[in-house]
């Protein structure tokens, strides 16, 4: 008999067919994300949950005794409560390296449209509000041959330093809390501590995991450390970042600009003050959004869903569950 999953996510039909070759299914064909109430009934029987960022608790594997694996169609994976996936021999898997490239391109997406303010410019052509005075008003900043720092130079941060130094020409600063020296000679990057980076760098960009030890890295005294000419881009996670601290930086002159493709609440609340400012690019958490790299990650996330209900080593089990199931 074929193992039991259940979808919680949609995917296209190329990798449903995959996962039909090799297991039963049920799945959620809302458009909307499925209601919390409605997952928790449907895992009863399953072996094997595919979802994208829905909380992984206590409460949800009470509901599922017979869960050996969930796969989310991320590579973040700060949903996942791992000691009570441990706790009951249940792997975790995520889906890293495949969007490395998108997620790089959109990075620097952010920077340049910061930096040349690129939405506001364009809001204001279609206002009809483009006159013919002087354009020193619309001058922005140059990325080219600037200081670039960035914290989290993992696998996405090494794809936007080789960007940002092999395509425009800058200099490298990164910390995290180990050195990688293949980095280093790459792309003669330079190892820092955080607070050096900050403050010597034109664009400070986030590129970590959120951990606890992550939580508002990002605070008051951090936006105080970097250049008032610095632009701050957020391409993590949301809660890396004390919003409080950045809109009071950002309005204060403390930075010069931010490039946001994630927030503290997402979708982000209408009424959230970082919405106003100008000097703000705001995205809804896009990094890894292409028709072939959602389709990427869909595919590892059911292989890595199919191997581990088969008796397979997945692909990409996450660190903390590896060799947790028996
Ligand atoms: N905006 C979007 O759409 C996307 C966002 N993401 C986010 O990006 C994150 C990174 O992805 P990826 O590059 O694949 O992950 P990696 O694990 O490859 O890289 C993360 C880097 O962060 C560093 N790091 C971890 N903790 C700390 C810390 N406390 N202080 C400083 N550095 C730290 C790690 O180095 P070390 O261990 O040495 O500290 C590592 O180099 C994901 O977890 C996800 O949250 C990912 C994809 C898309
Ligand atoms: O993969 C992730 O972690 C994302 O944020 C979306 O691709």
């Amino acid at each position: 008999m074929k193992p039991y999953v259940y979808l919680a996510k949609p995917v296209p039909e190329e990798v449903e067919n995959y996962i039909a070759e090799h297991c039963s299914y049920d799945k959620w064909e809302g458009s909307e994300p499925i209601p919390r109430s409605e997952l928790l009934q449907k895992l009863g029987q399953a072996e094997g949950l595919l979802i994208t960022g829905e909380k992984i608790d206590d409460e949800l594997l009470d509901h599922a005794p017979n869960l050996k694996v969930v796969s989310n169609i991320s590579v973040g994976y700060n949903n996942f409560d791992t000691d009570a996936m441990k706790r009951r021999n249940i792997i975790g898997t995520n889906t890293p390296d495949v969007l490395n490239e998108t997620v790089a391109d959109l990075a620097l997406a952010l920077m340049l449209s910061a930096a040349r303010r690129v939405p506001e410019l364009d809001k204001l052509v279609k206002d009809g509000k483009w006159e013919k005075k002087s354009d020193e008003p619309l001058f922005g900043v140059d990325v080219h041959g600037k200081t670039l720092g960035i914290i989290g130079m993992g696998r996405i941060g090494e794809a936007i330093g080789r960007r940002a130094k092999f395509g425009f020409n800058m200099d490298i600063l990164y910390h995290n809390r180990h050195r990688k020296m293949e980095t280093e000679k790459e792309l003669d990057a330079s190892y820092v501590s955080q607070e050096e980076l900050l403050q010597k760098s034109d664009f400070v960009l986030l590129m970590v995991p959120f951990t606890e030890e992550t939580k508002h890295l990002m605070g008051r005294e951090q936006f105080a450390q970097m250049k008032k000419s610095a632009i701050f881009i957020n391409t993590s996670r949301g809660q890396t970042v004390d919003e409080g601290a950045l809109t009071e930086a950002l309005q204060n002159g403390k930075i010069l600009a931010a490039g946001l493709d994630v927030f503290d609440q997402e979708p982000v609340s209408p009424d959230n003050p970082l919405l106003e400012l100008p000097n703000v690019v705001t995205l809804p958490h896009i990094g890894s959004a292409t028709y072939q790299t959602r389709f990427d990650m869909a595919m590892l996330a059911v292989e890595n869903l199919v191997a581990a209900v088969t008796g397979k080593e997945p692909a990409s089990v996450v660190g903390e569950l590896k060799g947790v199931l028996k």
